[in-house]
């Protein structure tokens, strides 16, 4: 059979460069872009890039992932997460190629208390949350052949994520304030990676949504404490309520996510947030 032939778009932020790490380990061809040189709003570019390079997977990482300025920029955030959605499931769909797309738990409302399956009721309370779920239906709307996976609370050494941003903090801060009423599960971006191209390695073409992030349960505060903690850094953590933090877009107070369909259907096992959270400070300096 071919070599696969692996589109990374958006290629820059947390996910994409930790599949670019990952894939300097696998014998397949990757092509890495961002939206310097592959904007996925572009209908024509995308077609053009899938059919001179003849790719048979696209791994699509670009979004617009500013939650509270999306607010404020909804046209923003459609033309990425909806629009270009549309555009890679469209020409994914006519070059009988796959797409891997990332979705997010802020689609959900957050009014359960278990977690979250696949087939849930869906209620974005944000415009990023809204706008990735319009992302979902253009791309359901568009292929067969996709894996849309909903991750949540994504960190990595690369890029801009939570845990660089309390490492930032105490920097100047003797003491934070952090909401301990909303509560998910923090995602190693790399453990994503490692499962996108597990799934991509078995082509099983068992196509749909599935739910990714690593085992366990935290609050926001929780995550902030145990990053100071691992790192030694001494500084004073409040535990306050949403009401008392408030942000432009609101966000779902619980959004614990089930894994059992990508558990099951993959035979992975996934690291409990903790274990990854050092794996991934031990790559950070704070
Ligand atoms: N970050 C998180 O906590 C979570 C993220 N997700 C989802 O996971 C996926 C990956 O997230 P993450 O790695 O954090 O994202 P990042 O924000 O780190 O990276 C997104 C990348 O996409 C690029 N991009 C923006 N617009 C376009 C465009 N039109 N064409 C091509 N590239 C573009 C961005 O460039 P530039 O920086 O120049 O705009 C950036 O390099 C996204 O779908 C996100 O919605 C899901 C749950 C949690
Ligand atoms: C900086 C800061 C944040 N917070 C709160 C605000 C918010 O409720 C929570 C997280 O804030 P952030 O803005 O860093 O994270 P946020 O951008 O909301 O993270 C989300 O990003 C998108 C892309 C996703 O898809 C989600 O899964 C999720 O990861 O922490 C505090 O309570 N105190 C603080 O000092």
């Amino acid at each position: 059979m071919d070599k696969k032939r692996i589109l990374v778009t958006g290629s820059k932020g947390q996910l994409g460069s930790e599949l670019r790490v990952l894939s300097e380990g696998a014998n397949w061809n990757f092509f890495f872009v961002d939206i310097d040189t592959l904007d996925i709003t572009d209908e024509n570019a995308v077609e053009t890039f899938f059919i001179d390079k003849k790719i048979n997977y696209c791994i699509n990482c670009a979004a617009y992932t500013a939650v509270d300025q999306a607010e404020n920029n909804q046209e923003a955030a459609y033309k990425v997460n909806v629009i270009g959605a549309e555009v890679l499931a469209k020409v994914t769909e006519k070059t009988n190629s796959v797409l891997f797309h990332i979705s997010t738990d802020f689609v959900f409302g957050g009014e359960k208390l278990i977690p979250y399956n696949e087939t849930d009721q869906t209620s974005p309370l944000s415009v990023y949350g809204k706008t990735k779920l319009e992302g979902e239906k253009a791309i359901e709307q568009n292929t067969k052949r996709y894996y849309i996976i909903r991750t949540a609370w994504l960190y990595s050494s690369f890029g801009n994520n939570f845990v660089k941003t309390m490492l930032n903090l105490a920097k100047t801060r003797d003491s934070l304030g952090i909401v301990v009423d909303q509560v998910g599960t923090p995602t190693y971006a790399k453990d994503l990676a490692q499962v996108i191209l597990t799934i991509i390695e078995h082509d099983k073409e068992e196509y749909g949504v599935l739910h990714f992030s690593n085992e366990g349960v935290a609050s926001w505060y929780d995550f902030a404490k145990t990053i100071f903690n691992i790192k030694d850094v001494k500084i004073e953590v409040k535990p306050i309520s949403t009401f008392e933090y408030p942000t432009p877009a609101k966000r779902p107070q619980y959004s614990v996510m089930d894994k059992s369909k990508i558990k099951n259907t993959f035979n992975i096992s996934i690291p409990y947030w903790q274990d990854s959270l050092i794996n991934c400070l031990s790559l950070i300096e704070s």
